[in-house]
């Protein structure tokens, strides 16, 4: 291919060094590329993301790629809505980061360090609601903005902590400001958080092909496949307290030899809390080739648990 790819991205400083990598990893393949930067409604408005609806950030960034402004989008895979888009193909999901919460507090402290009455900020109600049931008294708070932004708020001194998807602040080099990366037992991550979502035109084969066969990685495909089933059918939006994890494992099966037989396995663990935040859980083991199957079967369990009554912002 000899046409130079437009790569469109939001100009955020966590969005810019996202696209970069990508950048950087098509050029190594031989492919020439540009970085355009699109404006998105999420971007220009500092209301709480769970009043302003899904898509915020990335249906500005759909248009300018179905409209040919830009050839490739890259996206935070769990800022995207479960909704397909027929005028897109998913062409890679790249090897995710690690995809935990991550605390950053005062003092170097741990979650079960901060004292009772200790204020936590995040503007997620998945957080929000995980951090009360904990049941350590913290006082959480609403909080919106870009990674610095919120980050600030601890460094001022105004909040004694905050909740971030750690694979932001590994995105933008701040790892060192982790106080305590949160265990999946107690905080399950928003579904595909962690992740990239790569999308091209579907007539794009070219492109297609380019992106998948240089970035794409199957288990993390496989694994965001499920965790979005799961999500989408609840029904839920992306700001809903809806948390997911899958990941592939190792499992060992009676084969009638000793030793038996390694197969992988997806497992996968899910979270919804009640509008009287009450925490379900629920997880289920299913085959890799099956993702959006075991979504819904987790999905379901969830539903039989009481979720029905579980409605996003916008759902
Ligand atoms: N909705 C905001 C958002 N979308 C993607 C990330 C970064 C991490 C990721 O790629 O999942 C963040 C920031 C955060 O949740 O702290």
């Amino acid at each position: 291919m000899n046409r130079t790819l437009r790569i469109g991205t939001r100009g955020s400083a966590l969005a810019l060094a996202q696209t970069g990598a990508v950048a950087d990893a098509l050029e190594r393949a031989g492919a020439s590329v540009e970085i355009v930067t699109v404006s998105t409604p999420g971007d220009r408005s500092a209301a709480p993301i769970a009043e302003i609806g899904v898509g915020v950030f990335t249906s500005a960034l759909r248009e300018a790629l179905a409209t040919r402004e830009v050839d490739i989008a890259v996206h935070s895979f769990k800022d995207l809505p479960t909704a397909a888009d027929p005028r897109l193909s998913l062409a890679a999901v790249p090897a995710r980061e690690d995809p935990r919460d991550a605390l950053v507090a005062r003092d170097g402290l741990t979650l079960g360090e901060l004292p009772v009455g200790a204020t936590v900020g995040t503007g997620s109600p998945r957080r929000a609601a995980q951090l009360k049931a904990l049941g350590l008294g913290l006082e959480v708070v609403p909080l919106r903005g870009n990674v610095d932004t919120r980050l600030r708020k601890v460094t001022d001194g105004e909040l004694d902590a905050v909740v971030l998807a750690r694979a932001g602040l590994a995105r933008l080099g701040r790892l060192d400001v982790i106080t305590e990366a949160l265990d999946p037992i107690q905080m399950l991550p928003a579904p595909a958080q962690g992740a990239l979502a790569i999308e091209c035109r579907v007539d794009d084969v070219d492109t297609e092909h380019l992106l998948q066969s240089t970035l794409d990685d199957q288990a993390s495909r496989a694994a965001v496949a499920a965790e979005r089933a799961m999500l989408a059918a609840l029904e839920a939006g992306c700001s809903a307290p809806v948390g997911a994890l899958a990941e592939v494992v190792e499992d060992l099966v009676d084969d009638g030899t000793t030793d038996g037989r390694v197969v992988l396995r997806l497992s996968l663990r899910g979270v919804a809390a009640t509008p009287q935040n009450e925490i379900l859980r629920a997880s289920a083991t299913g085959d890799v080739t099956a993702a959006d199957q075991l979504g819904r079967t987790v999905a379901a369990e969830l539903l039989d648990l009481g979720a029905a009554v579980l409605s996003g912002p916008e759902a």
